[in-house]
């Protein structure tokens, strides 16, 4: 594996970038700060690889933070949105791509009779809130510190992903009245939560959690939090909402819920829905769903929701997930992280690697990773400096300890073993 040649192009388009973009991007993750480097430019996309625009190929393990389960470029997929764009790009109407997607997602969700489809995930986040406080006639909302769901304003407080990367408790912009209605909790702690629901419960209209967290890296549920959740949220008559953006579809056929038996009032849904393209979801029962303008009337609208690109990207992603395929994901993620340890251990390094079938995170720490507090307690100079010889070596890790590898399906053997290779000599490389 030959480490890149050079990254002129890159640094050419960054400082292009940065004259018309804030901080260079588009979305504060992909500028690649929190390890210490610039960010590399995109130029395609191949299975399980990219190409950066000065011709160098990296293994990428962001694979667009979750949606391409099956990698870059699939041909399925990319001859199902082929064939959309040449009937027409968007229409501001119903299409019949739409009622299928919806029938794909309640087949696999049994939570779910309805889908009302955004197009992004924070559109989502959202409007579920949106609906859980008109259903509850309630105002409150229970999130736990470390998830993220989206940069809605009230859930922008102890949020993870970009925001734990960048040390931003709470971003500026957000009126105080916004963040005054969220409770938060730490993750994995029934008494903490059991505490602000006996504080909060009358006024509380959602308990919303990603019910395998993976914005403060992949942080899992301790036995029996998730239905703890689920009794907390009945004994005290708030919804319970779990967001699915990263782990629908993709952690098994039905997501979290599916795996962990556990059933929401609303289920939010992205990346992997859409495919690679913009589109996400919220949905749940036909009784409250039905709340939804123009059904109900609470209101929520998009001009390109349900954008026929991005269904037909949707539909042919999901088409593809058969059982097989979830098996050689959950063997790929195994293979990965079991030669992650192995590689840090042969070099004398103390990490924690935490992994779900097609989630994981290596947290260079000792001991488990139980919350955002444990998982901020990790060696992120180490960390980064770990990601840094990846990419030196042909791996594009994300670029945050509070961030999760995304494997796909198209990462087969040869392409874990290379990675592994390429770990193992970087822990080698970083080691103090
Ligand atoms: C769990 C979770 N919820 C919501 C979101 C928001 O989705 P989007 O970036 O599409 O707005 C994200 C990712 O960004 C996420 O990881
Ligand atoms: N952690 C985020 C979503 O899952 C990363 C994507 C982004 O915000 O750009």
């Amino acid at each position: 594996m030959s480490p890149p040649l050079t990254d002129a192009r890159s640094a050419a388009l960054y400082a292009e970038a940065l004259k018309v973009l804030p901080g260079g991007v588009n979305s504060p993750v992909r500028a690649m700060r929190a390890i210490g480097r610039d960010p590399l430019f995109v130029e395609r996309g191949e299975g399980a690889e990219i190409v950066d625009a000065d011709g160098n190929r990296y293994i990428d393990y962001v694979c667009s933070w979750g949606p391409l389960i099956h990698g870059h470029a699939h041909p399925e997929v990319v001859a199902a949105i082929s064939a959309a764009a040449a009937r027409g790009t968007s229409f501001g109407a119903p299409t019949a791509g739409e009622v299928e997607l919806a029938e794909e997602v309640a087949a696999r969700f049994p939570s779910v009779e309805m889908v009302r489809m955004t197009s992004s995930g924070t559109e989502a986040s959202m409007s579920a809130l949106r609906l859980a406080r008109a259903a509850t006639g309630r105002e409150k909302v229970l999130k736990f510190a470390g998830a993220y769901h989206g940069h809605v304003d009230g859930l922008l407080a102890e949020a993870g992903s970009g925001l734990a990367t960048q040390g931003i408790p709470a971003s500026p912009g957000v009126p105080a009245a916004a963040t005054a209605a969220t409770v938060i909790v730490p993750w994995n702690d029934p008494q903490a939560l059991r505490a602000a629901v006996a504080e909060h419960g009358d006024r509380l209209a959602a308990i919303v959690a990603e019910p395998y967290p993976a914005n403060m890296g992949v942080v899992l549920p301790r036995e029996g939090f998730l239905a703890l959740l689920r009794e907390q949220a009945d004994a005290s008559g708030a919804l319970l909402i779990l967001d699915e953006v990263i782990s629908g579809f993709r952690v098994a056929r039905g997501g979290a819920q599916a795996r962990e038996q556990i059933r929401p009032d609303l289920t939010i849904m992205g990346k992997v829905l859409g495919g690679g393209l913009p589109a996400a979801a919220y949905a749940g029962p036909r009784a409250l769903m039905e709340q939804i303008a123009p059904a109900g009337d609470v209101y929520q609208a998009g001009t390109l929701s349900g954008n026929p690109l991005a269904v037909a990207a949707g539909l042919a992603t999901l088409r593809l997930l058969d059982g097989d395929a979830y098996d050689r994901l959950e063997a790929t993620t195994t293979a990965l992280a079991a030669g992650l340890r192995d590689g840090a251990a042969a070099a004398g390094r103390t990490v924690e690697v935490v992994d779900v079938p097609g989630l994981l995170t290596v947290f260079f720490r000792e001991g488990p990773v139980r919350d955002y507090a444990d998982a901020a307690a990790s060696d992120r100079d180490a960390h980064a400096a770990w990601c840094r010889a990846l990419l030196a070596h042909g791996v594009y890790p994300p670029p945050s300890q509070f961030e999760a590898w995304f494997p796909s399906l198209a990462h087969d053997d040869a392409v874990v073993r290379r990675t592994l290779d390429a770990a193992a000599a970087a822990f080698q490389e970083t080691a103090p």
